[in-house]
């Protein structure tokens, strides 16, 4: 394999060339030495600005006075903490610009890095790789040079210069242009990978480049293939975006959705590594606020829960009088025996949902009730009637019940009663269905877990019932406090009223998370926060009820789609594309397509692509450029799987420097679980689904056949299983 650190090359052009960057390297390290030292002052200075003397109150003067400490010392901070985190391989690029025949003191010499340093002139040592000036580093070529001469990829480790890998944009290299190397982006490829992904700010490619600068607003659409940089791409222009409009996007707001809390971890170096911390990474489990979900439903569950028609049954959820609500108001106000009966409750009730969420439209039910028992009683003064229902201890006590603040995920897990299911969602499942969902919501209290389909029904629930009203500490009376005791009858042991703890019993000690609805209940759900710029990846696998949960993150917001067809777990595309088209609100779209494969060796790409050709002959095949002269290995075990899977480990951990992935279906994880941590924690085993996104030097493919039957998504999760190594692949079939 390639070596994964880059050896100096020692010829003589090379040291000389070298030696001449390593110059301007040394200078720009220095500038940035004393960058950094003024930084360090500034901050500094300002904190001893802060600081007085004079306890007490503080005067106007000296408020604005802090106020500009605090700018001072935050972009300081943020200068020093930038120049650290970018230390490593902070200039990458160099141009030499000129005419083709230009002599060296009449071409440009302009160095692309991380970030912009200038010296004390004020002149650039190095452009930031956002900056317009540095553009034609990535947009330049043969046919269209950009007055380019010479593009030149820099390999650093630390502040050393080791390397150099240069392009020549003209048919023939001036006399005094030395030209080194085989290309910068064939080196990159062959580099092992880690357990995280790295930026490719050296080597982005010029259609990379025109995805990444595109307009910020209206949607741009990226697609292609497996491996085609969809998602490296998404990420730097999130970088850019941020550059380039940083007020509003820092200001708004920039979210980056993926498909797992794997698939987030994997990602979450590359844009600090590009001086970017700002921006909101969240799997598509993790969006509602309060709530982690990771756990997968069944692919028919997922089926139900993802698909617009739930609408119906959340609708009827919410419609309903609460649970251990009255079915007859009954009651004496100001003399008169008042009794509404359920269908007048039922009228009350639509009319108040009509004009008010759930959890915001107690008040308007309490006054729609007293109009309702008015007119029940229509005798004596009316508004003396109705004072006296408003100070009723009956009505509080009735209201208490009959309009409670709903959480939804009470709702949900109310759902685990097959018969209620049965009950609500007439017309929308049928019975298998039902009793498939109920299944779910047991297995959810049995896990203590959420399942990541969940979120959006929450999130669904949220926004028709509003955020729960919890009630200001001083409004938390005796009447609270009683009512919520009642709920220990119940075995909720542990209630709290903000942050408060209500209810105690020295008994049962401090509740734990080990009990399994209070871990469901956990944590206070709120209403969506909003996004100037929402970024999806693996845009395909999103269901429609997943789509309206970002749809309410990105009412004002700009989109960055990304995704692949072909890679689909989920199953009704053409729904989902309907909620997608609404979550985008008619904004203008723009498409790039990306058709090279820059992870797969040609030889395991061929592989794949033999697998889903015959079953999606529309699938979107992207070209493998780079070939290793090995093809992946096929196996049929007729022994012990385990034993199958840790010789191939053994033999590939032996022939790539880098991760490696055992691949199981769910039938066989347990079995194979032993390996997970092998080769110094190189080994990583997983299951299908959870690989979206992800990509090893070497993976271990265990029983295909059960994967495709398996996934949700059948043989084209089997296709994203069979693109993520990079160089090695064992397929193993049981016999
Ligand atoms: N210009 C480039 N220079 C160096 N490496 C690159 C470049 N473009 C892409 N790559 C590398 O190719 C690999 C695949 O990229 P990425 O994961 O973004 O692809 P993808 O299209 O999102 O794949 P998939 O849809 O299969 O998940 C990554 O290792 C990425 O760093």
């Amino acid at each position: 394999m390639t070596a994964p650190h880059p050896v100096p090359d020692t010829s003589p052009d090379v040291a000389g060339e070298i030696a001449l960057e390593q110059a301007h390297v040394d200078r720009v390290y220095a500038e940035l030495e004393k960058a950094s030292r003024r930084a360090s002052d500034v901050e500094a200075d300002g904190m001893a600005r802060g600081r007085t003397s004079r306890a007490g109150d503080v005067r106007d003067e000296e408020m604005t006075g802090l106020f500009e400490r605090d700018a001072l010392v935050f972009a300081a901070a943020r200068r020093r903490s930038m120049i650290e985190k970018q230390y490593e391989g902070l200039v990458f690029g160099r141009l030499d610009l000129g005419e083709e025949r230009s002599t060296a003191a009449e071409r440009e010499v302009r160095y692309i890095g991380r970030l912009g340093v200038r010296d004390d002139d004020y002149e650039p040592l190095v452009v930031d790789w956002r900056a317009p000036a540095a553009s034609a580093f990535y947009r330049a070529t043969p046919v269209d040079p950009m007055g380019v001469v010479r593009r030149r990829v820099l390999r650093c480790r630390g502040a050393t210069v080791i390397g150099a890998e240069d392009d020549l944009m003209v048919p023939e290299a001036p006399d005094d242009i030395v030209v080194l190397g085989d290309g910068a982006l064939i080196a990159a490829l062959t580099r092992s990978r880690g357990r995280q992904m790295r930026d490719i700010v050296a080597t982005i490619q010029r259609h990379q480049d025109e995805a990444i600068r595109a307009a910020s607003r209206g949607v741009t659409e990226i697609s292609g293939g497996p491996g085609t940089g969809k998602t490296v791409v998404a990420l730097h222009r999130a970088a850019y975006l941020l550059y380039s409009e940083r007020r509003r996007f820092e200001n708004g707001g920039i979210l980056v959705v993926g498909p797992s809390s794997a698939y987030t971890a994997y990602i979450e170096r590359v844009l600090p590594s590009l001086g970017e911390e700002s921006v909101a990474l969240r799997a598509v489990g993790d969006l509602v606020d309060g709530m982690t979900a990771t756990r997968l439903d069944t692919p028919e569950v997922a089926a139900i829960k993802g698909s617009l028609r739930i609408r119906r049954l959340l609708g009827r959820l919410t419609a309903r009088p609460p649970a251990g609500a009255q079915h007859a108001f009954r009651a004496f106000v100001a003399g008169h025996a008042v009794r509404l009966d359920e269908h007048v409750l039922r009228r009350v009730r639509s009319d108040v949902l009509r004009n008010h969420q759930h959890n915001l439209g107690a008040d308007a039910a309490r006054a729609a009730l007293a109009e309702a028992a008015w007119r029940s009683v229509r005798q004596g003064d009316r508004e003396v009637f109705l004072d006296a229902f408003e100070g009723s201890r009956a009505v509080d006590e009735f209201m208490a019940t009959w309009w409670r603040q709903l959480d939804p995920r009470e709702l949900l897990l109310g759902l685990a009663d097959t018969d209620h299911v049965y009950a609500v969602s007439r017309g929308v499942l049928d019975q298998e269905e039902g009793a498939a969902l109920a299944g779910s919501y047991r297995e959810a209290l049995e896990a203590g877990s959420w399942s990541v389909a969940d979120a959006a029904l929450v999130d669904e629930l949220v926004a028709r019932l509003g955020p729960v009203q919890v009630a200001e500490r001083e409004d938390v009376g005796f009447y609270d406090i009683e009512e919520l005791d009642d709920l220990s009858a119940y075995g909720v042991q542990d209630v709290r009223a903000g942050d408060r703890r209500v209810v105690d019993d020295p008994q049962v000690g401090i509740v734990t998370p080990a009990d399994a609805r209070d871990r469901l209940m956990m944590g206070r759900i709120d209403r969506a926060s909003g996004y100037a710029h929402v970024l999806v990846d693996e845009a395909q696998d999103l269901s429609p009820m997943q789509w309206r949960m970002l749809a309410r993150r990105g009412r004002t917001a700009s989109w960055t789609v990304v995704g692949d067809a072909a890679q689909a777990s989920w199953s009704d595309l053409a729904e989902a594309r309907r909620a997608r088209d609404e979550a985008f609100a008619g904004q203008e779209r723009r498409a790039f397509h990306m058709d090279t494969n820059y992870r797969n060796a040609r030889e395991i790409f061929d592989l794949a692509r033999d697998v889903i050709l015959p079953l999606v002959p529309d699938a979107d095949i992207p070209d493998a450029v780079r070939e290793t002269g090995v093809d992946p290995v096929t196996r049929a075990v007729t022994g012990s799987l385990a034993t199958a899977a840790a010789d191939a480990v053994e033999q590939l951990l032996g022939e790539v420097e880098g991760s490696l992935a055992v691949i199981t279906p769910r039938r066989w994880q347990d079995r194979l679980a032993g390996l997970d941590g092998a080769g110094d924690g190189r080994v990583q085993v997983i299951d299908p689904l959870s690989t979206k996104g992800l990509e090893w030097d070497a993976t271990v493919v265990v029983d295909p056949d059960a994967i495709a039957e398996e996934s949700p998504g059948g043989v084209r999760v089997l296709y994203v299983v069979l693109t993520r190594a990079a160089h090695r692949m064992h397929v193993l079939r049981p016999a």
